[in-house]
């Protein structure tokens, strides 16, 4: 895939499957409102596995949301590809998010009345596209879950629910897999697998993988992990232990009295407008500037 960002050297190498600009986003008007994102500007490497921490409130959900056009922005860009997704009309949206993305959320999301092949398919089905059959094969075999197609939902574990969702974010081909927590409800053994599967999508699929996560374990998958607080990006680590993200995770949660909030803007904090080249040139560092 090309990238509208490639007239850049430093990134054309690294075609970038995502990304916002200054991206905001302000909830509710008056005494209410709340700045979600406050100027996050952000790009997603093709082919990498990124994970995005930040306490709870700190707007992870809302970027991923904006950044798959499930949410819309206050201001600023967003791109998949070389889509701009600002002024797309409801329709392109919903074909470029069937044909171009894949979702794997907390909840499953799979449909209880369709089994776990119906499921998978589903997406592909809607499109109106045939299903690559030797792919889906591979997909599900490397999943474990070949014996389980015929089942419903309910006739399966959370972990097999999750792996049938994996596989039907999978098996659309998409450029790129959003997870909005995709392991919060598994226990640690079928987290591992599901982890597993979306480093496999990255390392053996070759597609982009962008996850929300509170668990440091899981976030010690991804090439790349970016930390928000307060509706910015504040630290990134490339390839960190779960030990280095849960000791940045630490600071985030226990803020310096003193210092209550997070820089106002991007340009103030550590590691902002944190590039998607950036994590790929200092990927041998445990930690990105
Ligand atoms: N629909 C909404 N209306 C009003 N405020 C909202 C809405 N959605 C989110 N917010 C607020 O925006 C801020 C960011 O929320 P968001 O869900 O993105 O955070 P998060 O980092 O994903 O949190 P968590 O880890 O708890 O899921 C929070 O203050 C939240 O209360």
């Amino acid at each position: 895939m090309t990238s509208a960002h490639t007239d850049s050297p430093h990134v054309a190498a690294h075609p970038i499957a995502a990304g916002a600009a200054d991206l905001t986003k302000v909830y509710g008007t008056g005494d209410t409102v709340v700045e979600a994102l406050r100027g996050v500007t952000i790009e997603f490497a093709a082919g990498q596995f990124t994970a995005i921490m930040g306490p709870s409130g700190s707007g992870k959900s809302t970027l991923m949301h904006c950044l798959a056009g499930l949410d819309v922005a206050t201001d600023g860009k967003v791109h998949i590809g070389d889509v701009d997704l600002t002024g797309l009309s409801d329709k392109a949206m919903t074909m470029l998010r069937r044909d171009r993305i894949g979702f794997v959320f907390q909840s499953f999301n799979l449909v209880p009345t369709l089994t776990a092949a119906e499921n998978i398919t589903l997406p592909v089905d809607i499109a109106g596209r045939e299903v690559d059959k030797e792919w889906f094969d591979a997909v599900v075999d490397r999943l474990g879950i070949t014996d389980r197609l015929t089942h419903l939902p309910s006739e399966l574990s959370g972990g097999q629910q999750q792996r049938v969702a994996c596989a039907r974010a999978l098996v659309g081909k998409p450029d790129i897999i959003f997870g909005d927590e995709p392991t919060g409800n598994l226990d640690s053994r079928s987290s591992g697998e599901v982890l597993d599967i979306l480093r496999a999508a990255t390392d053996e699929f070759g597609q982009t993988v962008v996850i929300v996560t509170h668990d440091p374990r899981a976030a010690s998958y991804a090439d790349r992990v970016v930390f928000l607080a307060d509706g910015l990006i504040v630290r990134e680590l490339a390839r960190p232990s779960a030990d280095d993200v849960f000791e940045v995770m630490k600071n985030l949660d226990e803020p310096a009295a003193s210092e209550p909030h997070a820089p106002k803007h991007a340009a103030d904090a550590p590691a902002a407008d944190a590039t998607a080249a950036d994590a790929t040139a200092d990927e041998n560092t445990s930690e990105v500037r």
